[in-house]
């Protein structure tokens, strides 16, 4: 971590070279709608499309999964496409959104843990904290434009980001509801939450596993704006401004000094909090819930 720089301090060797990019497309490149030169190409891959504006340092990172459900591939593909933005020196701010409609992020894919065996589950559980350790001590700024439902690991995501910016849509609620699901949100989570909506509205939320509509999402903090859907992205690009509006290196600094001591946390007991995440989600109990919940979903979908 280049600490000293204070240009890029996210921990690069959390990043395995993971050998499952069975399938994806990373680092094609395509002209932009409209062509343009350099600044207008677009880059990503089968579910996650980037949009790069160099002219303003800001590129837009769209979710084109089903349901933007956190499947490995698509926790993968968020890994790599972030770290090209990163490393591309062009880049200050993400934003990132979905391009499935309705929804910002399901959360975990259940279908990765759902009938698989303990190493795969390990294997998902550390793609998902890796996840997180890299958009939450990203050197970027972040700014989420949630244009759709945005619960339990959708609304993590959201939460990694430097601001949020939320649809005015009665449906579309944030909230880490795992208590709901009859499961429980590991210490990591807890702590992102308690980081930003503090200590007892998080007990309320966690144990009651709320899941806010947008104005009560903003009442308790958990979002910074709630605007027309169709204002969604031109705010998130205003709050964008106001963020690279500060010196990069004075914004870096300080937000690593405010997020450093949650991801140490996580980084000292990886393994452990691994371990609870298999061997609670492979009890037979937990996956017979999990096979009847997405029963559910499935069925309602008709
Ligand atoms: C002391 C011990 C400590 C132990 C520590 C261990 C802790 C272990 C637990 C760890 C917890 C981690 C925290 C995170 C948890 C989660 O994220 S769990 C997932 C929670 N997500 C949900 O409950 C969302 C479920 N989905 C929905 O509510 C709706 O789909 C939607 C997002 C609101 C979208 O609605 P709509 O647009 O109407 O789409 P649908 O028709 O409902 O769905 C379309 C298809 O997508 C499938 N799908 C939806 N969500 C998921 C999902 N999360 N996983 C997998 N698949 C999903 C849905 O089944 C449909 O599929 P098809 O029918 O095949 O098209």
């Amino acid at each position: 971590m280049a600490l000293a720089s204070g240009v890029r301090f996210a921990p690069r060797a959390l990043l395995r070279p993971w050998a499952l990019l069975r399938g994806t497309t990373l680092g094609r490149t395509e002209p932009a709608a409209g062509g343009g030169g350099d600044g207008a190409r677009r880059f990503g891959s089968q579910r996650v499309l980037v949009e790069p504006d160099a002219a303003s340092g800001v590129a837009v990172m769209k979710l084109r999964n089903p349901s933007n459900a956190l499947s490995l591939e698509l926790l993968t593909e968020l890994v790599i496409s972030l770290e090209k933005l990163e490393n591309d020196k062009t880049f200050r701010g993400i934003i990132l959104t979905s391009d499935c409609p309705r929804v910002f992020c399901a959360g975990l894919d259940l279908t990765e843990i759902c009938g698989r065996n303990p190493a795969h589950c390990a294997e998902y559980w550390k793609a998902m904290q890796e996840l997180w350790l890299r958009m939450y001590l990203s050197s970027l700024v972040l700014v989420a434009a949630i244009n759709g439902a945005c619960p339990a690991g959708g609304c993590i995501i959201a939460l990694s980001c430097d601001c949020r910016v939320l649809a005015d849509n009665p449906k579309y609620r944030i909230g880490l509801n795992e208590t709901l699901l009859g499961i429980i949100a590991p210490f990591w989570l807890k702590d992102t939450y308690v980081n930003t909506i503090g200590h007892r509205a998080s007990e309320q939320a966690l144990q009651l596993g709320s899941l806010f509509p947008p104005a009560e999402a903003l009442q308790v903090g958990l979002v910074d704006q709630v605007v027309p859907e169709d204002q969604v992205q031109s705010t998130a690009l205003s709050e964008m401004a106001r963020w690279l509006a500060v010196p990069d290196h004075a914004r870096q600094l300080t937000k690593n000094m405010m997020r450093k001591a949650t991801a140490d946390r996580l980084l000292r007991q990886r393994d452990a909090d691994t371990q609870n995440f298999v061997s609670f989600v492979c009890r037979d109990s937990i996956q017979k819930s999990l096979q009847a919940y997405l029963e559910k979903l499935r069925q309602r979908k008709g």
